[in-house]
């Protein structure tokens, strides 16, 4: 078998025989014990065999990985060959009821290295909210002071409720490594793609319909019939902004976690894409 393996090689000899000559003078000097298996130039026809010759050693692993060393003229390095991808912010937006805290909540139990931002609101606080973890809930003076000391990245007056995000929060979680999410509503989403360009990624959820959207709202009640009016008018409107998004979600009714799943799958790829993201604050 070994022997009809060298008789082929030897007539193959030929294809292997060219290098490029860098390769002839190596930088680094070859092991002594390995020059008798590792000529300057290769060349099959140096290992014809006869019937009574005693069979060549095949060569250890690490021979052969200094073998090629030698023949490459560098060592192999245990380097990445491509660098740790960056750190990402993850806008994640749509219209009100459609799922933003929903699908957070479960991306907070099920992704690790994630900061959710906790937005600086002045509005009242739901029952069952907890100040620092939801929100931070603060006056209106407070907030109006932060976003005069350039303290957010964005703000907005919401259903007359001031609402922002504190730049100091993404920065120290970016450069702990971790990746940011950040919730906000599309006016929010629309603001913080004139800022952040495409350096960031946004995701727009939505529901499988509106019928679906509204009825959530209801079910959740948490707003007057009145605010309920506003909302989903605005709902309306905001599914046209769809388009400056480069991602867009369902959350369908009962299938939560395929939304998740989804929202993970973005991340995934963001990870692998050649040409980074890069973030600038
Ligand atoms: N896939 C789903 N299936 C069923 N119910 C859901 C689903 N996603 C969210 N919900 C429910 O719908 C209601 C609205 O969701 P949520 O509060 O997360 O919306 P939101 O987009 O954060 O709203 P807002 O912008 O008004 O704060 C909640 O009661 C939530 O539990």
């Amino acid at each position: 078998m070994f022997h009809r393996l060298c008789s082929s090689l030897s007539r193959s000899s030929s294809i292997i025989t060219t290098f490029p000559k860098s390769i002839k003078s190596p930088p680094f000097p070859f092991p002594r014990s390995l020059r008798r298996a590792a000529p300057t130039t290769l060349s099959f026809s140096s290992f014809k065999m006869s019937d009574n010759q005693p069979p060549i050693p095949s060569p250890t692993k690490q021979e052969t990985l200094r073998s090629l060393e030698f023949h490459l003229g560098s060592p192999f390095t245990p380097d990445p060959i491509v660098p740790p991808p960056n750190q990402l912010i993850i806008v994640i937006s749509g219209p009100s009821g459609v799922g933003k805290d929903a699908v957070i909540n479960k991306l907070r139990e099920s992704r690790e290295r994630l900061h959710f931002v906790v937005t600086a609101t002045t509005r009242p606080m739901r029952p069952g909210e907890v100040d620092g973890k939801d929100y931070f809930f603060v006056t209106r003076e407070s907030f109006l002071s932060m976003a005069e000391n350039d303290e957010l990245l964005e703000y907005a007056l919401v259903y007359g409720e001031y609402k922002g995000i504190p730049k100091k929060q993404i920065r120290e979680s970016m450069s702990g490594g971790e990746d940011v999410v950040l919730r906000v509503d599309i006016q929010g989403a629309q603001t913080l793609r004139r800022i952040l360009g495409n350096s960031a990624v946004f995701v727009f959820l939505v529901a499988e319909s509106e019928a679906a959207m509204v009825e959530r709202l209801v079910d959740r009640k948490t707003e007057s019939q009145e605010e309920l009016l506003v909302r989903v008018a605005t709902a309306r409107e905001e599914v046209r902004h769809l388009k400056s998004f480069d991602y867009v979600v369902v959350n369908a009714q009962g299938r939560l976690d395929e939304a998740v799943r989804r929202v993970e799958a973005i991340i995934d790829a963001e990870k692998s894409r050649v040409h980074q993201r890069v973030v600038r604050i």
